[in-house]
């Protein structure tokens, strides 16, 4: 798949990628790997490798809530295009390694008081990502071990089956509308393909997160377990996927999935300017500020 990353050369310049990650992962054998497998990744992004298995885990580690900031966008991007381009990975599981939090979605101080030009980087960077995890010829799978509305709701569901640890805080789902904002319309395609059209007609209107017990009834995820059997869940899941020969699975997931993508694809310039226009608007300014308010009185 050939994408652009199209950030600034400043924002990629800033980062390390491909750094070896300091304190716990420096010299510590990827889990399940054999001696001399290290872990990798860049300040925000920790992938281990388990070469072995031609599987990756990636963790997210922007804390406190992995929100999706615009460099926190990018080091997921080049972690994915790094493993995609390594013929040694056929899988990857993205997990979360900020407690209790898979990922608050997009980051909304990206997105008030910004200018439009910055905005429009931004939108570039969350299509860009979604259309990599989407499109990924990997399996991927989420191992959803925290609460994950909106962006982080939509990470999830571009994987190809979705875990989740089985804790009544442990949320998902598209919640825009809560914030007086709407789900851009490949978030709600993505929801429609993945609960059906009635059930994703409620849950986007009234922005519904929903726990675990419910999530895996509406189809939201794919099974819920307890918390602790989530990575061992997610890994024996890769199994049973990775027993399918890639070629076959990947054109199939292409024919189901490019559909969709391409809606995106064949109007990203336009809907970056959607994108602007409605984030700009002083309306719109105003409801990111009240909630920006309430996150910040709910510490008390
Ligand atoms: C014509 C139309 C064209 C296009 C489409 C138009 C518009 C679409 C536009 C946008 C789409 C956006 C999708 C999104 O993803 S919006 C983000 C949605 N996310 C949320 O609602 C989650 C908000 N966060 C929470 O509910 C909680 O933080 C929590 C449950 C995730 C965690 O709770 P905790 O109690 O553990 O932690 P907090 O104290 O609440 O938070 C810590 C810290 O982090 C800040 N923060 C939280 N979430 C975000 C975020 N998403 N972005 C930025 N910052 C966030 C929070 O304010 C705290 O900061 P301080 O420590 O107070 O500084």
């Amino acid at each position: 798949m050939a994408l652009t990353v199209g950030l600034r050369p400043l924002t990629r310049a800033l980062l390390r990628p491909w750094a070896r990650v300091p304190g716990a992962a420096l010299g510590r054998p990827a889990a399940g790997s054999g001696d001399g497998v290290r872990c990798f990744g860049s300040p925000r992004v920790l992938v281990e490798p388990d070469p072995a298995a031609g599987v990756a885990v990636m963790k997210m580690r922007n804390p406190p809530v992995n929100s999706l900031s615009l460099e926190f966008l990018t080091e997921l991007l080049i972690s994915l295009e790094k493993l995609e381009n390594d013929k040694t990975f056929r899988g990857i599981i993205i997990t979360s390694d900020c407690p209790g939090i898979f990922s608050a979605g997009l980051d909304l101080l990206e997105m008030y008081g910004r200018d439009p030009a910055h905005c429009a980087e931004y939108w570039k960077a969350v299509q860009e990502l979604w259309l990599r995890v989407y499109l990924s010829n990997l399996v991927v799978i989420g191992a959803i071990n925290g609460i994950s509305p909106a962006g982080g709701c939509l990470l999830s569901l571009s994987c190809d089956y979705r875990v989740l640890a089985n804790n009544p805080k442990y949320a998902i789902g598209l919640n825009e509308t809560l914030l007086g904002i709407i789900a851009p319309f490949w978030f709600k395609d993505v929801l429609v393909n993945t609960i059906g059209h009635r059930a994703a007609e409620r849950a986007l209107q009234l922005g519904f997160l929903f726990p675990p017990s419910d999530a895996l009834q509406v189809g939201i995820v794919d099974q819920v377990v307890p918390e602790d059997q989530v990575q061992s869940t997610a890994r024996s899941v890769m199994a049973q996927w990775l027993a399918i020969p890639d070629h076959a699975r990947q054109l199939t997931k292409n024919l189901v999935r490019k559909p969709t993508a391409d809606r995106l694809l064949q109007q990203r310039d336009a809907d970056i300017q959607n994108f602007v226009r409605f984030i700009s608007r002083d309306s719109i300014q105003k409801s990111l500020h009240v909630y920006l308010e309430k996150l910040k009185q709910k510490k008390g």
